[in-house]
């Protein structure tokens, strides 16, 4: 970790961030407070644009190519309990992979303004 590195970098670059997402979707296709959530949806794709989207928010190169967030999830009725489950699934992927605490914990800090264009229902 350098000095001058950014979140980016301390997650590992294009191919941390890469690991982080693929570890992370399977963490959420087996947990029982969100996989429904996911059955329908072309992972591959979505993994892609997560990739694209945790690269930019992490200072990285990357644009992000995918629908706001507010779109993308509006009709999918996401609660704030299930929001907290899929943040948490990014940390257990992080811990896995044994990225630091400081460092998990900047990413989650950078998803967590996601909530309130993510969650409608209160
Ligand atoms: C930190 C939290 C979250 C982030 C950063 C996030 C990010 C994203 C991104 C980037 C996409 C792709 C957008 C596109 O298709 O153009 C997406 C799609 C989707 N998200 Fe989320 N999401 C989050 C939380 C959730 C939660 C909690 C749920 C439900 C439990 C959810 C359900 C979905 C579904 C079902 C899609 C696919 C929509 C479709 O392809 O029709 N998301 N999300």
């Amino acid at each position: 970790q350098t000095s001058s590195g950014s979140l980016y970098e301390e997650l590992g670059s294009d191919a941390g961030i890469s690991r982080i997402v693929d570890d992370t979707l399977l963490i959420v296709l087996q947990d029982p407070r969100i996989k429904e959530a996911f059955k329908d949806v072309n992972m591959k794709r979505l993994a892609g644009l997560l990739k694209e989207q945790f690269c930019e928010i992490s200072g990285g190169p990357c644009r992000y190519s995918g629908d706001d967030m507010k779109l993308t999830h509006e009709g999918q009725d996401v609660s704030s309990a299930q929001f907290n489950a899929l943040a948490e699934d990014v940390q257990i992927a992080m811990e896995r992979l044994n990225i630091s605490s400081s460092v998990q914990n900047k990413l989650i800090a950078r998803l967590a303004p996601m909530k309130r264009d993510i969650v409608i229902r209160k």
